[in-house]
């Protein structure tokens, strides 16, 4: 099965909500108390993901707030540079911050992000920044979960919605929870399973889907019994390293191997996942093999030291996928 998407629009994906940085440690399999360097990157996942699908070759652009400091000018540079319109990325004028994250690499399975995170200024989105000639010119809306956390950005972020149904952009939600943002887990369902139930796909890891729900330990097919009463028509669940699901509102489910890799560090997997899974759909491919793209994207990010700058290119996907088939 594939999705329909409209052809006659100019952007395949505008992502909305932050735009930020990665300071990964250069010294790893150690404690962050012992790393001494750490290597800068653009990050927030939103915007790794407007980076992943532009390096695949898609005209993606980014609605959010950046500082007006050298870490604003330097991710608008960075996405710029790569291809990323970066026209309705707003400075802020009120002296808010880059959102950071420290990551701590301890071992290949075990990583950890430190993420700084008040007063950022992408959380200070307001609606009146979020511009319908731009959504409308866009086959998709990315919307990331995490933009949901505060006001102003939270009625940015549903006025985008809004405006990308009313004029036939596809919802695809990523829920990429960060606990850190928000103030409660019971905050964070209702905003989740609001804009869960309007768009056309929503994209998760299985802890995710437990916030949004509001359960410990919840499963795949109550997820699916109670989206699927609404507007997705597809939803993905992803299980780590042991790979994904992807099922459609018609009845079908689709598993996704994950590729073994020599694992540097775990975090990346699900924004490269995103993107490559995203790019395939958009190129009119088989849900099937959206998902062998988006496992073989992830393990490509996995295995080296960042998330943005590590998103692979179609020929280096295409190359695992075929050298493990
Ligand atoms: N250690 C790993 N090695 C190879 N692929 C991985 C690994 N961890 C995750 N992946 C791939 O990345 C996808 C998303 O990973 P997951 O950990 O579920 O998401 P997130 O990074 O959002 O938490 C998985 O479905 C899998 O295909
Ligand atoms: O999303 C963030 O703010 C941090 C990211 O930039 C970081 O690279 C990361 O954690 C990505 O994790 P993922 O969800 O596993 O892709």
């Amino acid at each position: 099965m594939r999705v329909e998407f409209k052809s006659d629009r100019e952007f395949d994906i505008i992502a909305i909500g932050r735009a930020c940085i990665d300071l990964n440690a250069v010294e790893y399999n150690r404690p962050m108390e012992e790393t001494m360097t750490f290597k800068k990157y653009v990050g927030g996942s939103p915007a790794n993901i407007a980076i992943g699908t532009a390096k695949l070759g898609l005209k993606s652009g980014f609605i959010g707030k950046l500082a007006d400091d050298q870490h604003g000018r330097f991710i608008k540079q960075y996405m710029g540079g790569i291809g990323v319109d970066t026209s309705n990325m707003i400075t802020d004028k009120e002296g808010h911050k880059t959102g950071l994250a420290f990551t701590e690499i301890l071992s290949p399975e075990e990583c950890s992000i430190l993420m700084y995170r008040d007063e950022v200024a992408d959380l200070y989105l307001d609606p009146s920044e979020v511009s319908e000639d731009y959504i409308k010119r866009s086959k998709i809306l990315l919307v990331s979960g995490t933009a949901l956390a505060k006001s102003p950005s939270r009625e940015a972020v549903l006025k985008a919605v809004q405006l990308a149904k009313k004029n036939d952009v596809k919802v695809i939600f990523e829920l990429d929870y960060r606990g850190y943002t928000w103030a409660s887990k019971e905050e964070t369902s209702v905003y989740y399973t609001l804009v869960a139930e309007q768009a056309d796909v929503v994209v998760g890891t299985r802890d995710e889907f437990d916030v949004m729900e509001n359960v410990e330990e919840g499963n795949n097919e109550a997820t699916i019994a109670s989206l699927f009463k609404h507007s997705p028509e597809l939803v993905v669940i992803k299980h780590g390293v042991e790979g994904s699901y992807a099922y459609t509102k018609s009845g079908e489910t689709f598993r996704g191997q994950a590729y073994l890799t020599k694992v540097l560090k775990t975090f990346g997997a699900g924004d490269s996942y995103a993107s490559a899974f995203l790019y395939a759909l958009i190129s009119g491919k088989e849900i099937e093999t959206a998902l062998k793209y988006g496992s073989a994207s992830a393990a490509i990010v996995v295995s080296k030291h960042s998330s943005s700058e590590a998103m692979p290119t179609v020929e280096e996907i295409e190359q695992l996928i075929a050298e493990r088939s």
